[in-house]
């Protein structure tokens, strides 16, 4: 979690966002931090309603207008065209600046449901053009031939004609392809995927992540994921943070998340996991849900379903605890007070299995 200007691109600090509704403030984030080492995949994981689009939807300047961020900074480390490095504060930018600078040029973002992120109207070679033209002003000609290449790395045969085609021509698959050409249309150096896979069947899944993980090796960008999918987090991730009401709970390298989990939640979570090779074998789902963040969270907001609380958990929200360099984790069971709590025997086995295994 320290924060290296020098290796970090993108410096999440004490995030807080709150949303006014009808029933009240609804406190969503409560005082996030993240570090996106460069060149690096992170994967940010949690159960629904954690906060984990909301915190990167305001990295992009498109949060809701009923928003207000209370506290925190998102500093993005960058390169200038002539190399020369540069700093900013996103939070501190008009949205306005956001979107003429950041958004969709070098921060961009992909989306779960491609129907939705693409115009069923428009075809897809002008939509592929569309950021470059508004961006970086590229004569047409030149855009166009640039948004051929950028289907023929996404993996699109006969991209000419597809390139006259519309959404409805193409199957789902292909159509996440196109949000992943469009994505990468600007030469963006970090790529935000919000559940990018959700929408697909299992091979097309695969084969999805496959080209992620091939444009981040090739282009070396930067990517982060975010999901609740933790079988997707073992096929792409360096690091993992995992998100609980608002808050990050443990972060982590891969195989500290996977092998040496220290958080109740993430026990919870790998436990939830089905089997990588099986696709079964859940040995257990979390019980109750989250928090209504409408009201005060008195104290650690997983204490309610913790078989593993403690008395303190009920008044006190535990600070990140250090675990290492790259690891820590928010449970008074890292206290040096606190009793000796092991994770489920269950979960242990599994994760000797997955040790010998791979992941
Ligand atoms: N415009 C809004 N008005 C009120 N509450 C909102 C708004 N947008 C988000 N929220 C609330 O903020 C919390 C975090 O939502 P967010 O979408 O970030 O969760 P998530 O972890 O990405 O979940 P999912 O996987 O379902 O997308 C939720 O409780 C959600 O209801």
């Amino acid at each position: 979690m320290e924060n290296n200007a020098k290796e970090t691109v993108l410096s999440i600090r004490d995030l807080s966002i709150t949303f006014k509704t009808g029933a009240g403030p609804v406190n969503a984030i409560r005082g996030v931090n993240i570090d996106l080492p460069r060149g690096t995949t992170l994967a940010v994981v949690g159960e629904s309603g954690s906060g984990k689009s909301v915190t990167f939807k305001a990295a992009m300047g498109i949060l809701a207008s009923n928003s207000v961020v209370n506290s925190g900074s998102i500093v993005y480390n960058y390169r200038h065209n002539d190399g020369t490095p540069a700093t900013v504060d996103i939070l501190k930018m008009k949205t306005r600046d956001i979107r003429r600078h950041i958004n969709g040029k070098r921060i961009a973002m992909i989306f779960q449901d491609p129907m939705t992120s693409l115009d069923p109207t428009m075809p897809i070679g002008k939509q592929i053009m569309e950021g470059m033209v508004w961006h970086y002003k590229t004569p047409k000609q030149q855009a166009w031939d640039k948004a051929v290449r950028l289907l023929t790395e996404v993996g699109i045969e006969e991209p000419e004609k597809r390139m006259r085609q519309y959404p409805h021509q193409l199957s789902g698959g292909m159509r996440q392809r196109v949000v992943i050409a469009i994505a990468l249309a600007c030469d963006p150096d970090v790529l935000i995927c919000d559940e990018p896979t959700t929408a697909l069947d299992v091979t097309i899944q695969a084969k999805i992540l496959e080209l992620i993980k091939r444009i981040q090796a090739e282009r070396g960008i930067s990517v982060i994921y975010i999901t609740h999918d933790l079988g997707v987090v073992a096929k792409v991730a360096d690091f993992v943070n995992v998100m609980y009401a608002g808050r990050i709970v443990e972060a982590g390298t891969i195989d500290e998340i996977f092998y040496d989990p220290r958080h109740p939640y993430t026990w919870g979570l790998l436990s939830a996991m089905p089997d990588l090779d099986t696709e079964d074998d859940r040995l257990y789902t979390i019980p109750g849900s989250p928090p209504n963040l409408l009201h005060p969270v008195p104290g650690d907001a997983f204490a309610p379903r913790n078989a593993y609380a403690l008395n303190i958990d009920e008044r006190l929200d535990p600070p990140l605890f250090r675990i290492s360099e790259t690891h820590y984790a928010a449970s008074w069971l890292l206290d040096e007070r606190a009793p000796k709590v092991e994770m489920p025997p269950e979960l242990k086995a599994r994760i000797e299995r997955m040790k010998k295994e791979g992941i």
